[in-house]
């Protein structure tokens, strides 16, 4: 999309506010390329003969031209505020619009630095260019175009002399443009590099603080505001330049003009006034012409700003709507998945031929290893993205042909990190059902198990949330919606880990509160707790992208495959309701490589060596680096293995839940800790110090022997 010719478009949308700056600008400037003819008559005609009339006559002809032109210009400046308000105004609502159309993968290529500065610095770029910039150009260009016509009335050798001069006043700053235009858009990008960066240190804060990693942030700042100044001075300069060098020019010119003109007047070719007009008239259109290089620089900012806008506006939607789209009704013969292949990038799949079938009305699950594509599919089902092959379809009609107004409609999805608006709770609740009654708010509120808890707060519903939710726990934010969920009475429910933050006697509270809703609506729900989900009419065991095994909870138990793997993990602990007391049990201590072949009575034990830690979300269980002096397991939650690698610093390279364990080299011996566990929900886990477990190894030795040939068989 080219600058000039959408600006051309965006104008001639605004007729009459056009015509209006056009006829204006064009009094003023014939006036003030005329205003300087005067002074040939004035001298010629006036002055030298003496001739009070003409004097006069000349003097009432500039004032009369003097005042129409300030009416002009008035009028003008008037319809030209309107006419770039307008523009900047549609600009500004076509950016936000195509912002809202687009759907997960833009969002995962533009981050929120990446948009805001095409909404401020870019738009604001754009901004000084229309209201001021371009208009100023189009002066300048037509003061100069009948500035030319006039001298070449005046006295067309002399004319012809100076505008071949003048060509240096249009060669320099062409050959300094590219340099220019490269050095704004490194400057730019540069700045978005940095908005980025705050972006990150503010949103990343705890976990800075938790690994006291200040100083690495700051040492990237420093970095990148060095990289600012550097870049801003090489633009500053390059600009500077572009914008001196047509008045050195204009100086060169100025000695050629007066020599020839004098070298006319001398030969009788010319006049004194005519001269003294020439010269006038001259130095006002070669301003002109040298403001109009001046402006070059803001042409190019805003061209490149514009360009960056376009760019965001020329992104099509990656999951577009169908040109006649059909319209969902509420699911009432259910959801099916055929053969459905999925990768976020052209060269990986997380979903490998996925084939199944939902009925509605009923309640079905997926669960499965951490990055085995749970979330992916139900992003699917959301259509938060389309299959590159296979289709998903409610009751027959593929999602990619269904309108997504009524699937949204109709469909409700809470994923892992509910966003929340800076409003009150009720506006957050009624946010996609502005419409509804307060005891439907009320009931959808109880159903997800959080009336209680707004009930309790001074301001109850009216409460406001602060800083996206921070200001509310991960549990609560979880609840408040799914209640915003609820309230939209979906007949297809989509959860994502909504229980992840919730206790233990909250979650069972709000699963049976869910089950009601099975019949009535189509539950999908992504979990890795299998406690959740022993009630599903269905549950798909995700593994590596494709499904392993499905069926009702009892029929896998019996298979005895990866469910049961992962049931037999998540079980032998107990946990009180608070979830803040844990214990494990021998049988499940005895499933652990390095504790099988030990009795029964000394794995108990072992057992009651455990004590429980819990973890809020963002804090480090254990730190790369530091000493380790104990074993963990996780009883409840979901944690992520990082290490420092010194090409990409911190890096994932797994993730943890319900029943892993870790750190078990540490019962042996102390050797610092070779990644970092942080906790990704709040999680509670059990832990035993090495000193303790030693000393238990003194009244039973054959259990240290164990572990230690069990551990030294694994390395
Ligand atoms: N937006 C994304 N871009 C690229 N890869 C992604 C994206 N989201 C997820 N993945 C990758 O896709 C794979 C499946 O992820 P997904 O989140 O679907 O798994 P999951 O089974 O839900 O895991 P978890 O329980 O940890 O959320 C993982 O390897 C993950 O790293």
């Amino acid at each position: 999309m080219s600058f000039v010719r959408t600006m051309l478009r965006q104008l001639l949308r605004h007729r009459p506010l056009l015509l209006l700056f056009a006829i204006g600008l064009l009094l003023e400037v014939a006036y003030a390329v005329a205003a300087p003819l005067s002074l040939k008559y004035l001298v010629d005609e006036a002055f030298t003969p003496k001739n009070a009339e003409a004097f006069y006559l000349i003097l009432a002809v500039l004032l009369g031209g003097g005042l129409l032109s300030i009416a002009a210009g008035t009028s003008g400046d008037y319809a030209l505020s309107k006419l770039s308000g307008r523009i900047i105004e549609q600009l500004r609502t076509d950016l936000y619009v195509h912002v809202q159309k687009q759907s997960l993968p833009f969002f995962q290529r533009y981050r929120v630095g990446d948009l805001v500065s095409r909404f401020s610095s870019d738009m604001a770029s754009i901004e000084r260019v229309v209201s001021f910039a371009f208009p100023f150009f189009l002066k300048e260009t037509l003061s100069v175009l009948l500035g030319l016509i006039m001298l070449f009335m005046l006295e067309w050798k002399l004319t012809l002399v100076m505008l071949a001069g003048s060509v240096l006043l249009f060669a320099g700053p062409k050959l300094l443009q590219s340099r220019a235009e490269s050095a704004n858009l490194s400057y730019k990008e540069a700045q978005e590099r940095f908005s980025n960066l705050i972006d990150e240190t503010v949103k990343g804060h705890k976990t800075v603080k938790a690994y006291h990693r200040q100083s690495l942030l700051l040492e990237r700042a420093r970095r990148q505001i060095q990289t600012l100044l550097s870049l801003g001075l090489r633009m500053h300069w390059t600009n500077s330049l572009l914008e001196r060098l047509p008045l050195t020019v204009l100086l060169v010119l100025n000695g050629v003009m007066i020599g020839f003109g004098g070298y006319l007047i001398f030969q009788d070719s010319l006049t004194i006034g005519g001269f003294m007009a020439f010269f006038t008239l001259f130095m006002a259109t070669g301003q002109a012409a040298s403001n109009l290089t001046m402006f070059i620089p803001s042409l190019i900012d805003s061209g490149i700003s514009f360009r960056r806008i376009g760019e965001v506006l020329s992104h099509s939607p990656d999951v577009p709507e169908a040109d006649s789209p059909a319209e969902l009704t509420p699911l009432a013969d259910g959801i099916r998945l055929r053969d459905v292949t999925f990768g976020y990038t052209e060269d990986s799949d997380q979903l490998r031929e996925i084939s199944l079938d939902i009925p509605a009305g009923s309640y079905a699950a997926f669960v499965g290893p951490s990055g085995s594509g749970k979330s992916t599919a139900l992003q699917l089902l959301a259509r938060f993205y389309d299959p590159r092959e296979g289709a998903v379809t409610f009751d027959g009609l593929d999602l990619r042909e269904v309108s997504e107004a009524s699937l949204r409609m109709h469909s409700a999805i809470v994923t892992q990190d509910s966003f929340l608006f800076n409003t009150t709770i009720r506006d957050n609740l009624l946010f996609g059902s502005v419409d509804a009654e307060e005891s439907d708010m009320i009931e959808a509120a109880r159903l997800a198990m959080i009336h209680d808890s707004i009930a309790g707060w001074p301001e109850g519903y009216d409460t406001p949330v602060h800083n996206e939710g921070a200001s509310l726990s991960g549990g609560q934010r979880q609840r408040i919606s799914i209640a915003r969920a609820l309230l939209k009475r979906p007949s297809l429910l989509l959860l994502d880990e909504v229980t992840s933050a919730l206790d233990p006697a909250t979650e069972a509270d709000l699963n049976r509160s869910l089950l009601q809703l099975r019949g009535n609506r189509t539950l999908v729900s992504v979990t890795h707790r299998l406690a959740s989900v022993v009630h599903a009419d269905r549950i798909f065991v995700f593994r590596d992208g494709r499904i392993a095994e499905s069926g009702p909870h009892e029929e896998l138990l019996r298979q005895g495959g990866l469910y049961r793997e992962m049931w037999d993990k998540q079980h032998g602990f107990a946990l009180s309701q608070d979830g803040l007391h844990a214990s494990v049990d021998e049988g499940r201590l005895a499933q652990l490589p390095f504790f099988g072949g030990i009795e029964p009575e000394r794995l108990h034990d072992v057992a009651g060596l455990f004590a429980t830690e819990t973890f809020k979300e963002g804090d480090a269980a254990v730190k790369e680096g530091d000493p380790g002096d104990k074993f963990y397991i996780i009883v409840r939650g979901k944690f992520e293995i990082t290490k420092q690698t010194p090409e990409q610093g911190e890096l994932r390279v797994a993730v943890l839940q319900d029943g892993d364990h870790f750190g078990e080299i540490a019962l042996l011996k102390d050797i610092p800790r070779t990644a970092t566990v942080r906790a990704l929900v709040p999680s509670v886990i059990i832990s035993m110090r090495r000193e303790a477990f030693l000393a238990l190894t003194t009244q039973y030795p054959s259990i240290l022997e164990a572990v230690e040939h069990t551990l030294r068989q694994r390395q």
